[in-house]
């Protein structure tokens, strides 16, 4: 059984194409031990109750530059893999030490474009309509020290319309996203995942 921590920010879209995965068979050999949210009063932790599933708010603004280290208290020993699920804070320190390759987070655009510092949420689909690219996606990628550097795992491509507003683009990005993260979950929880500096191989 691959042990996950689910970690969010917001309404919690991805984490519930997770859940619904278990609860399918999808997504057999998973089980999500934590759901855990850096912003309080997010719909992400409503969809954990909902689940019986353990939410737990460890709030940026509380724990501030300590919330790596307090995430990492939490999970350590608990959990096999984390997965970032609409998660806006840049995790650093020990934690990225302990779980090297075993932090994945998804990304609704086809790294490198449209990444990095400031890339998150409706932000990084408004980068892409102003810069007038024809396609886009989302990325499931390993978490390193860098922001969206990690090497990738999956990606998914979307065309894109001159006419789009951010928002239009965002949910057919979004359509994906609940494709491939769970996709990626199952991957690795088959072990067929591997990785070998930026290459990852699958199968
Ligand atoms: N060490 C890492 N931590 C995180 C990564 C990563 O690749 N390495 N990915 C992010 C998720 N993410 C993009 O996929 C991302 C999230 C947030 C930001 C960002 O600029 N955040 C703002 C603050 C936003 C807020 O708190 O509302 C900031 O840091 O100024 C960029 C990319 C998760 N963690
Ligand atoms: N850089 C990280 C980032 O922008 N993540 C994005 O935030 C949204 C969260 O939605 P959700 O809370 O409904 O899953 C998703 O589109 C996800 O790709």
């Amino acid at each position: 059984m691959l042990k996950i921590a689910v970690l969010v920010s917001g309404g919690g879209s991805n984490l519930g194409a997770i859940i619904d995965g278990v609860k399918s068979g999808e997504l057999s050999n998973v089980e999500i031990k934590y759901v855990i949210s850096d912003t309080p009063e997010v719909y992400a932790l409503e969809r954990a109750k909902e689940n019986n599933i353990q939410g737990i708010l460890l709030d940026k603004k509380q724990y501030k530059s300590n919330l790596s280290d307090e995430i990492l208290k939490l999970i350590d020993g608990e959990v096999d893999l984390i997965v970032l699920a609409g998660f806006f804070s840049i995790l650093s320190g020990k934690l990225l030490e302990k779980f090297k390759h075993r932090i994945i987070n998804i990304h609704p655009s086809l790294i490198p474009s449209f990444c990095g510092k400031g890339a998150y949420g409706i932000h990084v689909h408004e980068k892409a309509l102003e810069y007038g690219v024809k396609v886009s996606g989302c990325t499931v990628h390993f978490v390193d020290e860098g922001t969206d550097t990690g090497a990738i795992i999956l990606q998914k491509v979307v065309e894109v319309n001159a006419t789009d507003t951010p928002k239009e683009l965002q949910l057919r990005i979004m359509e994906k996203e609940h494709e491939a993260l769970p996709e990626a979950v199952k991957l690795i929880s088959e072990g067929k995942v591997r990785v070998e500096g930026r290459k990852v191989f699958i199968g």
